[in-house]
């Protein structure tokens, strides 16, 4: 399995979603403002920002199932501006402070809605690397996770969703 597969099974669902919906208009930014609300829901999900409570992280899998929602629209994007070419995970095998992490992944989605790069979209790749590293997520996991996810989206997408 590679990123190439991934990318052809979210077209796969996008253009599901696009029938279904019946959408003919560009979401290229409803689907950035998206990736942004699925990188702070992975955020709340970790707890890692928040001194102020003492209850830990949310259950590994719960974490997961976030993370590939992230990976879903990052795909979508990547679709949308036909940033394909991409075929390796990125590997960057550095522990850093997942505040700091986070942060630094805000930026750089917001950095490529505004201005749509093939090298900003190659940063946020990086990024979502470096966070399933500091996460304990390999690629086998993030696979396994999107391929249930992307299932279950065409299944909320029939019921009605
Ligand atoms: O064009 C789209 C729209 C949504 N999703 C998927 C990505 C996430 O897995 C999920 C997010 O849905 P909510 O649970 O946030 O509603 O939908 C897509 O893959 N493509």
């Amino acid at each position: 399995m590679n990123l190439q597969k991934l990318f052809e099974m979210q077209k796969g669902l996008d253009t599901f979603i696009e029938k279904t919906q019946k959408i003919e208009r560009d979401v290229f930014k409803e689907k950035g403002l998206a990736l942004m609300v699925e990188l702070a829901e992975l955020a709340n999900e970790t707890r890692c920002f928040k001194f102020w409570s003492t209850k830990g992280p949310s259950e590994r899998n719960v974490i997961l199932e976030e993370y590939v929602d992230s990976i879903h629209f990052i795909l979508s994007l990547g679709l949308l501006k036909g940033f394909t070419a991409i075929e390796k995970w990125p590997v960057i095998e550095e522990k850093q402070d997942l505040t700091e992490i986070f942060l630094m992944t805000q930026n750089t989605i917001l950095t490529f809605i505004h201005n749509p790069t093939e090298d900003d979209y190659l940063a946020i790749w990086q990024c979502y690397g470096l966070i399933a590293y500091n996460l304990g997520f390999s690629f086998e996991d993030v696979v396994r996770a999107y391929i249930e996810k992307n299932e279950e989206n065409y299944k909320r997408q029939r019921t009605g969703y």
